[in-house]
């Protein structure tokens, strides 16, 4: 299976790999636009930056599918605080579908630095002491000691935006 993904980001590239181990993926990265802030600031900005990261990817390659992965920051009616969320986004030139990877609250400190416009990567990274969390770990490893990581939260996304193209459960949708 032929795939484009819309960012260069390792974990992005890792989490597709990893997912759809079975289907034998032959991943391309490609460097796009997400055509949203570099920080989304609402499941709706998250989203579409996904949708446009997985259109922008496979229009750029002739892979079978293109991906999309957008972290975003949002308030959630019923929750509490501040929420990192994520998305994916699959099209295959004709369909595209959506799936979320998990959410995770955010400390009230880091939730403070993001009002006053601060993109959550560098802030995790002044919390932790490190550079470029975003490419590893990520706020999703830190934030539960380990139990998960940033490739496999977006790995989660990948499945759920995935599962309409590999299953017939979706077949008779409108
Ligand atoms: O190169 P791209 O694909 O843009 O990779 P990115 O790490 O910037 O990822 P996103 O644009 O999807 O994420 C938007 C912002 O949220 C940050 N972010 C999202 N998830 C994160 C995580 O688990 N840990 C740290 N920062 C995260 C990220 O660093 C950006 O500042
Ligand atoms: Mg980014």
């Amino acid at each position: 299976m032929e795939l484009a993904v819309g960012s260069t980001n390792p974990v992005k590239i890792d989490a597709v790999e990893r997912t759809l181990e079975r289907y034998e993926p032959s991943v391309t990265a490609v460097a796009v636009d997400s055509g949203v802030s570099e920080q989304p600031r609402s499941i709706e900005e998250t989203v579409t930056g996904a949708e446009n990261r997985a259109r922008r990817a496979l229009a750029a390659t002739d892979a079978d599918y293109g991906v999309g992965l957008e972290g975003g920051i949002a308030r959630l009616e019923g929750t509490p605080g501040l929420s990192l969320i994520m998305w994916g986004a699959v099209t295959d030139g004709n369909r595209t579908e959506r799936g979320g990877g998990p959410t995770l609250r955010l400390p009230d400190t880091v939730a403070e630095r993001l009002a006053d416009g601060a993109e959550l990567g560098p802030v995790m990274d002044d919390l932790l002491g490190t550079e470029g969390v975003a490419e590893s770990d990520g706020a999703a490893g830190a934030l539960t000691g380990g139990l998960t990581d940033r490739t496999r939260a977006l790995g989660e996304a990948v499945a759920a935006s995935f599962g309409p193209f590999v299953t017939a459960y979706y077949d008779a949708d409108g």
